[in-house]
């Protein structure tokens, strides 16, 4: 199976959710002019980091989100990794990755795992404590949010259970921009999994962020690359092409976790 792919590197403007809800609207709709199959947006894209206004910006359960993500879905007829959204619950608020299917069906909701502590995430949002799992057209994937792809022993986690394709959504500034490359560089290689990153372009009162979304195949190939601007990053990926990465160096069965303690 092959997937059309389209990466969201759009600016954010800050704390102001229906100005976002329009310029994502409209790239959505631009996107869908290649009728991709799956199509990605980047973190926190309804608020960006206005995380001092959460009481009154976050959506309440995502409940906003999803619904302008349900009709997008079924409109264009593509899957959607619908990035994140700050989510209010009766738990507090999370920072939630969102997949809703080309049917316009809600498939998973992933809290950020590993909270970012420099951008004082810790201060305003909870910890997720539940798997990034989902599957899309019967192909298992893994999504994450930034900062988790930090910690190589979550996303093998799901790697190591057959997750083909490692989705992640961000907000990544542009000061670290050679580690995100490098990051999801490795994370592709030593998982042989394919790796869509999702960046947004622009600045907020804190940060400038590096753009650059990626596409990465499963021998570590970066296949097509966003400069730092707005913009929508599209490419290819063929899913057999994992399963013949792990055949030709068979690093899950090679694997030694009985000394990995
Ligand atoms: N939004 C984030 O999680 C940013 C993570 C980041 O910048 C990093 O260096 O890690």
């Amino acid at each position: 199976m092959n997937w059309k792919i389209a990466c969201i590197q759009m600016d954010i403007s800050f704390g102001n959710p229906e100005v976002n809800y329009k310029n994502a609207k409209a790239m959505l709709s631009r996107a869908a002019e290649d009728s991709p199959d799956v199509v990605i947006l980047p973190e926190l894209w309804t608020t960006g980091y206005d995380l001092t206004r959460l009481d009154e910006i976050a959506d309440e359960n995502a409940q906003e989100t999803l619904s302008f993500l349900k009709k997008c879905a079924k409109q264009f007829k593509f899957h959607i990794i619908g990035g994140s959204v700050a989510s209010k619950t009766d738990e507090g608020v999370f920072n939630t990755l969102l997949v809703i299917d080309k049917n316009g069906e809600e498939i998973k909701q992933y809290d950020k795992l590993h909270l970012f502590k420099l951008m004082d995430e810790h201060h305003f949002l909870q910890p997720g404590n539940k798997d990034g799992f989902f599957s899309l057209d019967d192909q298992l994937c893994a999504g994450f949010i930034c900062y988790d792809i930090r910690f190589p022993e979550w996303i093998r986690t799901h790697t190591s259970k057959g997750a083909k394709v490692i989705f992640v959504t961000a907000e990544w500034p542009k000061p670290r921009l050679a580690h995100w490359r490098s990051l999801l560089i490795s994370r592709a290689i030593e998982n042989q999994a394919y790796v869509v990153g999702v960046n947004r372009s622009g600045s907020d009162p804190k940060n400038e962020f590096a753009g650059h979304s990626m596409i990465i195949d499963p021998w570590g190939e970066v296949l097509a690359e966003a400069g730092d601007q707005e913009q929508i990053l599209q490419g290819e990926i063929e899913l057999k092409k994992v399963d013949e990465v792990r055949k030709l160096i068979p690093v899950f069965q090679d694997r030694r976790t009985e000394f990995y303690k």
